[in-house]
């Protein structure tokens, strides 16, 4: 097993000694869950749509509540995944174990073309793997796909509203301070028109526990040009309020 980079080393056994679905006691939870990046918009469903808290995970940050919101009479299981790669892979992971499997995320991105407005929507197809989390739940790979049936949710969902929407490749990295313009340029080369810093590892955790998983992003700030501009991508309210509404209805069509 072996080998020069201990990155590469991939393991196919698929029990580890933590394994989720033994530690983690399944729930009456909603199978459709929508994984949001907002906390404001998570604010905005307590106080405005009634969401409540079913149930709490924990890490040493605190608690990670898992919320239920109805839509329409249908239930949705809502949470925020943290930030960054391993953290969101392992509450992914905790939450497939409660009784999830549907999935849709809703959440940012820097932009690797200015010309991509800052609120445009996103809808990544496939992500390149510059993280760590996926090379411990697939073989090493440039890239991993998006489940195609989420994205065709997205896609449907998106038509039906006549919301504008970019299909491309993002890049996921784990270092948000090492975005280089010559790494730039190289991912702008192989076609990635987004960088955030979950999108590789949520594709490879799914795919690796079979459940259905797809992300809405929207252009934030831009690493495209030659000086970095933040174009106040975080205080996009509405944007990301409409983001969460179409994320849910794509989830609940699933
Ligand atoms: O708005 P979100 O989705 O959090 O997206 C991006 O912003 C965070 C980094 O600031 C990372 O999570 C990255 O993926
Ligand atoms: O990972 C990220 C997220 C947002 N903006 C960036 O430049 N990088």
């Amino acid at each position: 097993m072996k080998q020069e980079y201990p990155i590469l080393e991939f393991d196919r056994t698929p029990e580890a000694m933590l394994e989720p679905s033994r530690l983690i006691r399944p729930m009456d939870i909603s199978p459709h869950a929508v994984v949001c990046f907002f906390q404001d918009v998570i604010t905005t469903l307590i106080h405005k749509h009634q969401a409540r808290v079913i149930h709490n995970l924990s890490s040493e940050i605190g608690a990670h509540p898992i919320y239920e919101v109805e839509i329409e009479q249908r239930k949705l299981t809502v949470f925020h995944p943290g930030i960054g790669a391993p953290l969101s892979a392992a509450l992914l992971e905790e939450v497939i174990a409660l009784g999830c499997n549907k999935f849709i995320a809703c959440g940012g991105a820097g932009v690797l073309d200015s010309s991509l407005a800052v609120g445009h929507v996103v809808v990544p197809t496939a992500a390149i793997r510059d993280e760590g989390v996926s090379y411990h739940y697939l073989p090493p790979g440039r890239e991993v796909l998006a489940h195609p049936e989420g994205v065709q949710a997205i896609e449907a969902v998106l038509q039906k509203h006549h919301c504008a929407y970019v299909l491309g490749k993002t890049w996921t990295t784990d270092a948000i301070y090492r975005e280089t313009p010559q790494k730039v340029q190289l991912r702008r080369q192989e076609g990635c028109i987004t960088v955030e810093m979950e999108a590789a590892a949520f594709f490879a955790v799914s795919q690796f526990r079979n459940v259905q998983f797809a992300q809405l992003l929207y252009g934030g700030d831009d690493v495209g040009s030659e000086q970095w501009d933040g174009r106040d991508w975080t205080r996009q309210t509405s944007v990301r309020e409409k983001l969460f509404w179409l994320a849910a209805e794509a989830c609940l069509a699933l």
